[in-house]
């Protein structure tokens, strides 16, 4: 009951955004017009359009700071409401000072100081508003909201906004009819602007109770004087990895953007394609933040969002660099509409994350570092960019059917694409929450339905080795010699294999050896081996390590991916899957490869006497493919593996393996002396 009224309050806050989102919109444009209306010399107008809106940018620098503080101090519905009177008060005023008979200077001078004075106060109520919002949704729902709000505020609105105007503009001039002074389009869109506060303060005040009141842990964080709360605020950030890596890569993300609005113009002539290839790049990068905060995660599924925002961050920032080196107008096209794909997917994802993972006593603050930040990186962003192209020359560059300008722009380009790669590395590795597991397969899996799972946590204190290899390579000669070896340091040994190194193992080892008329198929086959290998890991090999034992299996993973996958040729990527899920992510410290020729192996195994079983008696291409199946895998990951030509002498593979292994006791030995030999 108490979800779905926070729902409702959702669906209400919703509209109300949308609301004021629309009149914001509105109202940015419409005061720019109306500043540069109050004057007839071009140069003053563009001044005038230009300065208003620029104020708008600058009090994150003054208010910034304290913004984060109050949402977080004080009870988030009044200040919402507070703050929405005041700035209807305040963008109301805006149209009646020329009607009350003010001087075109005065007029815009009130405007600028009026439109100041909304931002700064809007300071205060963005992060209260964002603070609020994540206490109206559940968790699994935050990124829907999301994508809802981000495709309204910045896709919708905006759009409407600008349709509306020129709409009401268009239709007075066609019809020839002359309105009285307070009723022209711009003031009519100021009025709008001004009524959406209003309406929104009443909604907030009436509709959305649920946001008021605070809760103990933010009742506690007030006692604090409001200095010490503002540096606690600064403290977390800087203190709580995920976080410091989400602010970093949002304001690399926002610069990589402000570089490539900067360099817009002088990029879009260096493409010889004329002024309307500009706008034609702007679009598609609106076009691209769309289909990002749209499809982005219809496509990626359940990949972690914190991985997900690291590499979106690359995405863009490595389509920054493609611009730079496209030398045709549709290469750019498709480099602006990955920069808007990245930065939308990266931004819905930031914003998911921000809602999700903090804490509601800190959540105001975070906010406010963010959207103050932001500004600031891209006000910076845009004005040096727009210097550093002004300051370079170019050269044109003959490519045969091309030609292509080399130019201040490219290099910048590519260099703010390096740096935000650069920035997007390191959010994913401080945001990583799914060490070890491989980026790109992890990638793979979630596009098809089936992430990688993050490793389960333990605490190893011991090593585990892994003998593989085909029939008869001589792995359990290998086991039982190392074993000794490593008993008589008086180490604590636990030698298991799989199949079948519990009961329910030794059941499963009956099932997929013997050869019986009802077979498994190949599928129930896999099934059959990861059950084996989930309870063998759960109660013999993980115990085992926790308590600092050197485990030694025959057999493993590498089995299953070399018999299942390339043996049977079922899809190696599922099997991997499979036996990561089973497994909980564990991988063996050392896997000693024994490589035999399988005529070699299958001789010696006759040689035994006690006949084939089921996989054994499989064709000899079958053994073929299993065989190199394991050699691939030892090539992908040369440090974890140990390659040995399992035709040498039994002696000598064993002194080749205690050698290689010497190594890694010494770590662990170090890492926990209490488990060492004495
Ligand atoms: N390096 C070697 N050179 C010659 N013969 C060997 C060598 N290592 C082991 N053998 C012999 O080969 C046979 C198979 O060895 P072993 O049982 O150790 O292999 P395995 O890999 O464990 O076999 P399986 O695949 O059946 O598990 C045994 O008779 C063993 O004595
Ligand atoms: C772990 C595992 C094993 N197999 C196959 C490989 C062998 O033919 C048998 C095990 O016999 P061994 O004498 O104990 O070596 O099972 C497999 O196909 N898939 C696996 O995951």
């Amino acid at each position: 009951m108490r979800s779905v009224l926070r729902l409702r309050g959702f669906r209400r806050l919703w509209l109300v955004l949308a609301a004021a989102s629309f009149g914001d919109w509105i109202g940015i444009l419409a005061t720019g017009l109306f500043a540069s209306a109050q004057f007839d010399n071009p140069a003053a107008q563009g001044a005038a359009f230009g300065g208003t809106i620029a104020v708008r940018l600058l009090p994150a620098l003054l208010l910034g700071p304290i913004a984060g503080v109050i949402a977080d101090r004080f009870d988030r519905r009044y200040t919402m409401v507070i703050v929405d009177l005041l700035r209807f008060v305040i963008y109301l005023s805006i149209p009646l000072v020329p009607l009350f008979g003010g001087s075109p200077g005065l007029t815009v001078a009130w405007a600028t100081i009026a439109t100041f004075l909304g931002e700064t106060i809007t300071l205060i109520w963005i992060p209260a508003k964002e603070a609020a919002v994540p206490n109206l949704i559940p968790k699994s729902r935050i990124e829907i909201s999301n994508q809802l709000t981000l495709i309204t505020t910045y896709g919708i609105t905006p759009i409407l906004a600008a349709l509306l105007l020129s709409a009401l503009t268009a239709g007075l001039q066609q019809s020839g009819a002359s309105l009285p002074d307070w009723a022209q389009p711009v003031q009519i869109a100021l009025y709008i602007n001004a009524f959406s506060r209003l309406a929104t303060a009443i909604v907030v005040f009436f509709g959305i109770k649920e946001i008021g009141g605070k809760s103990a842990a933010r009742e506690q964080a007030a006692e604090q004087t409001l200095g010490k709360q503002f540096t606690a605020g600064w403290k977390y950030i800087g203190s709580t990895p995920m976080v410091r890596g989400l602010v970093v890569g949002i304001f690399g993300a926002f610069a990589a953007g402000g570089i490539v609005i900067g360099a817009a113009r002088t990029y879009a002539v260096s493409l010889g394609a004329g002024e309307a290839a500009f706008y034609l790049l702007f679009g598609t990068i609106f076009m691209g933040l769309a289909l990002g905060i749209g499809l982005g995660p219809m496509i990626v599924r359940d990949l972690s969002r914190r991985r997900w925002f690291g590499m979106n961050i690359v995405l863009a920032s490595g389509s920054v660099m493609f611009l730079g080196l496209a030398f045709h107008l549709s290469m750019a096209l498709v480099g602006a509409l990955l920069v808007g794909a990245g930065a939308g997917m990266a931004f819905l994802a930031g914003t998911t994350l921000l809602y999700a993972e903090i804490a509601d006593e800190l959540r105001g603050r975070v906010f406010a570092v963010v959207q103050i930040g932001v500004r600031m990186v891209l006000l910076l962003a845009i004005t040096l960019s727009g210097v550093l192209v002004g300051l370079g020359s170019s050269r044109r560059v003959d490519l045969g059917a091309f030609s292509v300008d080399v130019s201040a722009t490219r290099v910048l380009l590519l260099v703010g694409g390096a740096i935000g790669i650069w920035v997007g590395i390191g959010s994913f590795r401080q945001m990583d929450d799914k060490k070890g597991v491989p980026v790109l397969a992890d990638l793979w899996g979630s596009l098809r339905g089936r992430p990688l799972s993050p490793a389960e946590s333990f605490v190893q204190a011991g090593v585990f080795v892994v003998f593989e290899g085909g029939e008869g390579a001589g792995k359990s000669t290998q086991v039982t010699l190392l074993s000794e070896a490593l008993r008589e340091q008086g180490r604590d040994v636990v030698v298991t294999r799989e199949p079948g190194a519990t009961d329910l193992g030794s059941r499963i080892r009956g099932l997929v050896l013997n050869k019986v008329e009802d077979a498994p198929s190949a599928r129930a086959e896999a099934l059959l081996y990861a059950a084996d290998r989930a309870h063998h890991v759960a109660t013999v090999v993980r115990p085992a390590l926790s308590r600092g034992a050197v485990v030694v299996s025959d057999r493993y993973v590498d089995s299953s991916l070399a018999y299942q996958g390339a043996g049977r040729t079922l899809p190696v990527q599922e099997i991997s899957w499979l036996s990561s899920w089973a497994t909980g992510g564990l991988k063996p410290n050392l896997v000693v490869l024994l490589d035999v020729e399988p005529g070699v192996g299958l001789t010696r195994v006759d040689s035994r006497g006690d006949g084939a079983d089921r996989l054994e008696s499989e064709s000899r291409a079958f053994h073929e493919r299993v065989r190199y199946a394991f050699l691939d895998l030892a090539a992908a990951d040369p440090k974890r593996y140990l390659v040995l030509d399992a035709s040498r002498p039994v002696d000598e593979l064993a002194t080749a393996v205690t050698t290689r292994l010497a190594g890694l006791l010494s770590e662990v030995d170090e890492a926990y002396p209490e488990n060492a030999p004495s």
